[in-house]
């Protein structure tokens, strides 16, 4: 059973709002009156309301104020507002993040208690999200309406067509490969390709060949000429995701040939020219990798002509909404299941967690709940499981990627019973390399062939 659950209404004048407070009490919510907003205010913290209802004249400062301490606390407190007949507070315009809705003073006190409890059941309407159609192409895979995200976006549009190298540093899961397409979509580059790479997800020598191409010959198995990404990229932009990750050997080839703007395929005795935006990405303090001599430092300034920084999703908790409706939808209509939305309670959670995955996270959490919930309105306690389940088992990306590497040679040392050439065939790899995988986890072909 929920706790009662608080009204703080605010108005000079008491009648309308009065009779309104008494009903609401009448109800079984616990209903505060306040005459001017800086009693409110006062209020704000020791009475915690659930929802609020303003009837004064809200023009100038004094609204700006109160919507600016409601918006501080919780910016998805609903908010009620009471206008004089067809007139918006300008303070509404200027602090447009909140979750409000209007109704016309005067006011039926009967129309007024229903939209309270129904606002009180049925959570927020997070509606009040940007409108797709106001959204600029080029960023509209990007669901934010925080202020952070919109100067971080802002900022990344005004450098996007400039050419120059970027570096994007933020927590892993916040957007940066989404960051990334965004800035190519802006770009006079963008009829041109759109090529990732994860720099610590490839082994060295396959990654100086998939970054820089290889001609036939080149390496045992190299059997065709192959284009590198950054040939296949020309015209367009190459995103080098953990960069911070990329081994020191194609670090100096990568800033030679950012420098001469020309690449030269291993093996290759030519070098060509490209033309490639570079924009690259880390989870890491590239600052302290060059410091402790990971990362060179010259390549660290060339790449960071521009730098960008995410910022994670607990500073801009006021995307939480907006990302778990769109990210509900989505799952919902995957699943085929009928819409949905998040009771209040489960809304609160998601916006008080701390998601040290970010939106990545939160993400799992939403895919977590619709799969478990057919409820029409997912309850809270669900959504505060999925976060401590998601939380409490969550490595960092590099945890994660060793233990699958790892589970990953198991599996085809077994299935080849320890015959690492066969696992290597299978894994496509070449077998010197292979032999380094195995050394690197530690595992033993010996151990896989007295197994079977
Ligand atoms: N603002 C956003 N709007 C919609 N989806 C988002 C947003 N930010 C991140 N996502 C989603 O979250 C997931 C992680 O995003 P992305 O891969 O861009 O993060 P990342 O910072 O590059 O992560 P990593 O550092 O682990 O590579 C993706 O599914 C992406 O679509």
């Amino acid at each position: 059973m929920d706790a009662q659950r608080k009204v703080l209404l605010v108005d000079d004048d008491e009648a309308p709002l009065g009779s309104a407070a008494a009903r609401l009490r009448v109800e079984g919510y616990d209903a505060l009156l306040v005459s001017d907003s800086q009693s409110a205010i006062a209020r704000l913290d020791a009475f915690e309301p659930d929802l609020i209802v303003v009837g004064l004249r809200l023009d100038g400062l004094d609204g700006i104020v109160l919507f600016g301490e409601i918006f501080k606390r919780n910016p998805f407190l609903p908010v009620i507002i009471l206008t004089q007949q067809g007139a918006m507070p300008d303070s509404v315009d200027t602090i447009r993040q909140g979750s409000y809705e209007f109704m016309e003073k005067p006011c039926v006190v009967d129309d007024l208690v229903e939209r309270v409890s129904n606002l009180l059941q049925t959570g927020c309407d997070c509606s009040v999200e940007v409108k797709a159609e106001m959204v600029e192409a080029w960023r509209s895979e990007i669901i934010s309406r925080s202020p952070a995200m919109d100067e971080l976006l802002q900022q990344a549009k005004l450098v996007a067509d400039s050419g120059a190298t970027v570096l994007i540093q933020s927590e892993s899961g916040t957007g940066k490969e989404l960051l990334a397409r965004a800035l190519h979509k802006a770009s006079s580059r963008n009829g041109g390709p759109f090529n990732a790479v994860n720099c610590s997800a490839i082994h060295e020598n396959l990654l100086e060949s998939e970054l820089f191409g290889h001609v036939k010959g080149a390496f045992t198995g190299a059997t065709n000429d192959h284009k590198g990404l950054l040939q296949a990229a020309d015209g367009g932009t190459l995103f080098l995701d953990e960069v911070g990750d990329m081994p020191l050997g194609v670090q100096a080839k990568l800033l030679r040939s950012l420098e001469e703007r020309e690449i030269r395929p291993v093996g290759s005795i030519r070098s060509m020219p490209f033309d490639v935006r570079i924009i690259a990405a880390t989870n890491r303090d590239l600052e302290a990798a060059v410091e402790q001599g990971e990362f060179r430092e010259d390549l660290y300034y060339r790449l960071k002509v521009i730098s960008l920084e995410l910022p994670p999703l607990r500073e801009r908790r006021e995307d939480i909404p907006m990302l778990a409706n769109a990210f509900l939808e989505e799952f919902a209509r995957m699943n085929n299941r009928s819409a949905r939305r998040f009771s209040r309670e489960a809304m609160d959670a998601l916006v008080s967690a701390d998601f040290p995955g970010n939106v990545r996270q939160l993400r799992n959490v939403v895919q977590q709940v619709v799969a478990l919930s057919a409820a029409h309105v997912i309850p809270g306690a669900l959504v505060k499981r999925a976060i401590k389940g998601d939380s409490g088992d969550l490595l960092s990306l590099a945890e994660e990627k060793e233990r699958f590497e790892r589970n990953y040679l198991i599996r085809v040392m077994k299935i080849s019973n320890g015959n690492v050439s066969h696992a290597a065939r299978l894994a496509k790899r070449n077998r010197t390399e292979f032999y380094k995988l195995l050394g690197r986890y530690e595992l033993n072909p010996q151990e896989f062939r007295s197994a079977s």
